[in-house]
């Protein structure tokens, strides 16, 4: 195997190592997959709303921030529990910063959010046309649905092992 090939294959094992801990966060962390039904919602609605190419920057942005900080909080959690699975306060000071920086990140999504869609009476608008026209308020229900389905069953959509 030349030198090429040989980094190739370890970007391509890195980059399946990294899909590997998304897929373990996905699928043991309820508050990971609440997230991720939340975000698809708000994607869905900030579509008919409509934003400005800038204000999809913030609203990805701020999805990316909240889910990042959840898998952060997530792998300091797996190694405190690998290396003090009994109690201890330091162990506890870890987890309660880490699990503080998720509600920080959450906080911040909410103010981006709330700064991108409090618009009267473009809100309200969007809301009055997705409840009056059928397709969407279908669309809608069946999102948050799935949504809610996800969030909190979505673990057995992965394979036990
Ligand atoms: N080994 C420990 N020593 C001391 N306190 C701990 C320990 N493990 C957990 N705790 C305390 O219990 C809280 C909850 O910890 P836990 O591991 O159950 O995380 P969690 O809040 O369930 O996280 P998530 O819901 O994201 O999985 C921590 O924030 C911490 O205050």
């Amino acid at each position: 195997m030349n030198k090429l090939e040989e980094q190739r294959r370890a970007l391509l094992k890195s980059f399946l190592y990294a899909l590997r801990g998304i897929r373990f966060c996905v699928k043991n962390e309820r508050n990971m997959r609440i997230h991720i039904s939340a975000a698809v919602c708000i994607a869905a609605f900030s579509f008919v709303y409509g934003l400005s190419t800038v204000e999809y920057g913030m609203l990805f942005f701020a999805i990316g921030f909240v889910i990042v900080a959840e898998m952060f909080n997530t792998g300091i959690e797996v190694v405190i529990n690998l290396e003090m699975p009994s109690y201890h306060n330091l162990a506890k000071i870890g987890k309660d910063v880490a699990a503080g920086a998720v509600l920080v990140a959450a906080v911040t999504a909410i103010l981006i959010g709330l700064s991108l869609f409090l618009h009267f009476p473009k809100l309200p608008d969007t809301l009055w046309a997705i409840l009056t026209t059928p397709h969407l308020l279908i669309a809608f229900i069946l999102l948050a649905g799935a949504g809610v389905l996800f969030a909190f069953w979505g673990n057995h959509l992965f394979r036990q092992k």
